[in-house]
């Protein structure tokens, strides 16, 4: 059974009609069903054990880093990999287990290395040499050894959208294969690191398992090179960026990208780590909205509903498609009319779709924005002081707000006004 599926005329997510939960919360909100988050866990972690892998999945909080989703996954076995301090502290309170959370990202800061260091994490996945002295300094003065991977940067296109592209020389992510090694001779001449690892990531939303394929060809060679060599390395890290379905694309098969992963790891003795976001949540998850008026422009219909590009803003950004659909079922034989979809913010760049054929959608009509679970809630902001979007988790018949809308008094008065204008 699908965790969003029409039932008797209504979009249900698990057993709740979506229709009651936005009486009750009001529009706009992300709703999110546990079912699918832990389905996609299991499928992922099933296709791993069925192709021999044996790895932890450290899920990328950076799609979507609510408590309550983080406790979800970690409750199904999941680790954590974060980019901030702030990741760090969410992925600890939900209670990961920090054996299991890898620190990733090119900029992390000393204070927030010493935040990863105290808490006892997995490893540090590191893209370059000041970073790995900065790292090797904090973790003398705090009388530790850091664990750390090189993140490689294998110069292979990963075919996806330009500005989630991350496996190319020109991006500035990982460490170039051809200056590895100087590289190594440079963090094992530093105090207080332990290279145990290398990591790689090309990419978001890989559609295509070719490029996965290459990339892990070549780190699987580094890695028997650089142990031949005489560096212990213990574990790799495959990075995350298995692509969803959002409209027509296919994304490769899971068996197909675990057998890529195992084909690698014959003869290297070696852990592995996986760090899928979009994959664990993408599809997990709905934004809910009402439509608020139907213009009828001079060529061509709006439809202008209360969600806006603060609170979803991959189509502004990069062009992405999101199917929606109302939440009272259309009949089959139902005439569809092309419309623009778009939200009450002053840009025209607020557009979620164009020219999407609907069935007739009248005003107060509530729509529903799919596979919105990753990277929505968490890249939202509050232009043109628009209160966020609350999220909603639904377990079975349950459902329970787990971040509130918060009020106009609380968003105001973030701003102090210094003494000489107050
Ligand atoms: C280092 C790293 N790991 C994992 C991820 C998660 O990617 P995705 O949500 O595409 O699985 C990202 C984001 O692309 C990333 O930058
Ligand atoms: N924010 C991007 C994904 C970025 C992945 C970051 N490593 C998206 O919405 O598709």
């Amino acid at each position: 059974m699908s965790s969003f599926e029409y039932r008797n005329g209504k979009l249900h997510v698990e057993s709740l009609p979506l229709e009651d939960i936005a009486r009750e919360v009001g529009t706009p909100f992300f709703c999110y069903s546990t079912q699918a988050m832990v389905n996609a866990y299991n499928s992922f972690s099933d296709a791993l054990s069925k192709a021999g892998v044996k790895g932890t999945i450290c899920y990328a909080l950076k799609a979507n880093s609510n408590q309550s989703v983080i406790k979800t996954l970690a409750k199904a076995g999941a680790g954590a990999d974060v980019v901030s301090e702030g990741e760090l502290r969410r992925a600890l309170a939900a209670g990961v287990d920090p054996k299991k959370i890898v620190f990733a990202g090119v900029g992390k800061k000393p204070s927030e290395m010493a935040a990863g260091l105290k808490a006892g994490i997995l490893q540090f996945n590191v893209e370059s040499l000041p970073e790995l002295e900065a790292l090797s300094q904090v973790a003398t003065q705090l009388g530790v050894t850091a664990p750390i991977a090189f993140r490689i940067n294998p110069d292979v296109d990963a075919k996806t959208h330009a500005k989630i592209s991350t496996g190319k020389a020109d991006n500035k992510f990982g460490i170039d294969i051809p200056g590895v090694r100087r590289f190594v001779e440079q963090a094992e001449a530093l105090p207080n690191i332990a290279i145990e690892s290398l990591a790689v990531h090309i990419g978001s939303q890989l559609t295509d398992a070719s490029p996965f394929k290459d990339a892990f060809q070549r780190l699987a060679t580094l890695y028997k090179e650089l142990k031949s060599a005489g560096l212990p390395l213990k574990r790799i890290d495959f990075g995350g960026g298995l692509g969803i379905q959002y409209n027509d694309e296919t994304p490769p098969d899971l068996s197909e990208y675990a057998a890529a992963v195992s084909e690698v790891l014959e003869g290297l003795d070696a852990e592995c780590i996986f760090e899928p976001g979009r994959f664990l949540v993408g599809n997990a998850g709905v934004l809910v909205t009402e439509t608020i008026y139907v213009k009828e422009g001079t060529n061509r219909r709006f439809l202008i509903i209360d969600a806006a590009m603060n609170d979803l803003i991959r189509p502004s950004l990069y062009d992405a498609w999101h199917d929606i659909i109302p939440l009272n079922q259309p009949a089959a034989n139902a005439q569809l009319t092309p419309c623009d979809i778009v939200g009450p913010i002053c840009e025209s760049g607020d557009t979620f779709a164009q020219q999407r054929p609907l069935p007739e959608v009248k005003a107060g009509d509530f729509l529903a924005m799919e596979s919105a679970g990753a990277y929505g809630a968490v890249m939202a902001s509050n232009y043109n002081t628009r209160l966020n979007a609350p999220e909603v988790l639904v377990k079975s018949d349950q459902f329970a707000v787990v971040r509130k809308r918060i009020d106009y008094d609380t968003l105001i008065k973030q701003d102090v006004l210094p003494d000489w204008l107050s």
